[in-house]
């Protein structure tokens, strides 16, 4: 069974339509990759799974529960951990109270997100705002993890990060992955690092999910088209 599941979901700015009919499934324990140009509606979907946005139509279902049917506070709490665009970490804050604001009760601790980004704990009483691009990346995703989610939302977490930082990024989430069994949804625009710890990429075009299949299925075609690659 899949743990987030969206059935031909549509949704709307005001009048105007961003989404028309979204199809997508992460399974248990799976990393998907969401990949699209420009304004396809890639965060307008994160937003309608999170509830910032209400769907207009369709079905959207986590860990079997019908997420529109439940009021959203209490859809934020069946376990999903967002790691917002832009990251949003509180600036005078330090590293530990940004990981404490978020905390709730389960197997994640601050001393299990320094395990996985020991720069973390060694900054744990510098203010957020003093920290790299790269730290506070890290950083928006300990605070997800505090959380104690099963399902990770990461939007363009590695955007404006220097290759070497991307990378260490990847390295953790593969980690996540492979040592914790969550599961991730994550948009990104980079193929070829996305393909390489993605189960599966699903593509959007104009606000619909055109093309999804294991990163190796992608044709020449396909990334012509809908990637721009
Ligand atoms: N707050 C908003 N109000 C009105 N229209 C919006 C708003 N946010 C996004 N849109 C429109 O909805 C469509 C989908 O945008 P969305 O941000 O979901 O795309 P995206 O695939 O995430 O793009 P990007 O890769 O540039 O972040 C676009 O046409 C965009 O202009």
């Amino acid at each position: 069974m899949s743990l987030l599941s969206l059935r031909n979901v549509s949704a709307f700015y005001g009048q105007s339509q961003a989404l028309s009919c979204v199809d997508l499934d992460v399974e248990e324990g799976a990393l998907v990759a969401l990949m699209g140009r420009n304004g396809m509606g890639k965060s307008t979907t994160i937003k309608v799974i999170l509830q910032m946005l209400p769907a207009a139509g369709g079905e959207i279902a986590f860990d079997g529960k019908d997420l529109r049917a439940l009021p959203s506070h209490k859809a934020a709490r069946l376990g999903i951990g967002l790691v917002p665009e832009g990251r949003r970490c509180f600036r005078s804050l330090s590293v530990e109270e940004n990981l404490l604001a978020a905390a709730r009760k389960g197997h994640w601790d601050i001393a299990r997100v320094g395990e996985i980004f020991p720069r973390l704990l060694e900054r744990r009483k510098q203010s957020a705002g003093s920290l790299s691009g790269g730290e506070q990346q890290m950083l928006a995703i300990g605070r997800a993890l505090m959380t104690n989610p099963r399902l990770m939302v990461l939007d363009e977490a590695t955007e404006g990060l220097a290759p070497l930082v991307r990378q260490d990024i990847w390295n953790a989430i593969s980690t996540l992955k492979r040592e914790s069994g969550l599961s991730f949804l994550i948009v990104d625009k980079t193929l070829k690092e996305i393909s390489a710890v993605a189960d599966k990429i699903v593509v959007m075009a104009r606000g619909e999910t055109v093309w999804n299949g294991v990163p190796n299925a992608l044709t020449p075609e396909i990334t012509d088209r809908y990637l721009g690659v």
